[in-house]
């Protein structure tokens, strides 16, 4: 099983999400920004140093959420998702194709990570999600 987080970046009402490119795994789906946990790394070190390199923005973790795990065809993820805010830096893409700031009403029609979707419904019932019709 491989662990990977995840954060669920907020400003005032608006959310983070970022697309995968053509070259990596799952292509063009969008999720929410993070990668693989490290060998002895904590999940809270390792959303901190995911999005400082892939994204050039340094973040205060507000929650952590449950867990989402999920079988694809060749492996299994159990997804750590955190809601962040950012501290520092200028959102800089080196991996992703696209970022976007939604609303949480307009993430439902993103074409998404399977293993994201238990995890925006989580942030859909949070107190986080602003604005949402529920
Ligand atoms: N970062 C991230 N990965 C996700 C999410 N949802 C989801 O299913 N994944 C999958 C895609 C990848 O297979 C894995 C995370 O790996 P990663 O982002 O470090 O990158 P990768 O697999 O392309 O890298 P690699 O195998 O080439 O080292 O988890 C998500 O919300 N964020």
């Amino acid at each position: 099983m491989v662990h990977v987080t995840c954060a669920i970046v907020i400003d005032g009402s608006k959310v983070l999400v970022t697309q995968r490119s053509e070259a990596m795994k799952l292509p063009l789906k969008w999720e929410f920004p993070g990668g693989k946990v490290d060998l002895n790394e904590s999940a809270e070190s390792c959303i901190k140093r995911e999005l400082i390199e892939e994204l050039n923005i340094e973040v205060e973790l507000l929650e952590r959420l449950s867990d989402s795990r999920f079988e694809y065809p060749t492996f299994t993820i159990n997804l750590i998702p955190f809601v962040a805010r950012v501290k520092a830096g200028q959102l800089t893409l080196r991996e992703h194709r696209a970022f976007q700031w939604l609303h949480p009403k307009e993430l439902f029609a993103l074409d998404w990570a399977p293993a994201d979707i238990p995890v925006l419904e989580q942030f859909m019932n949070s107190k986080y999600a602003v604005g949402r019709t529920l």
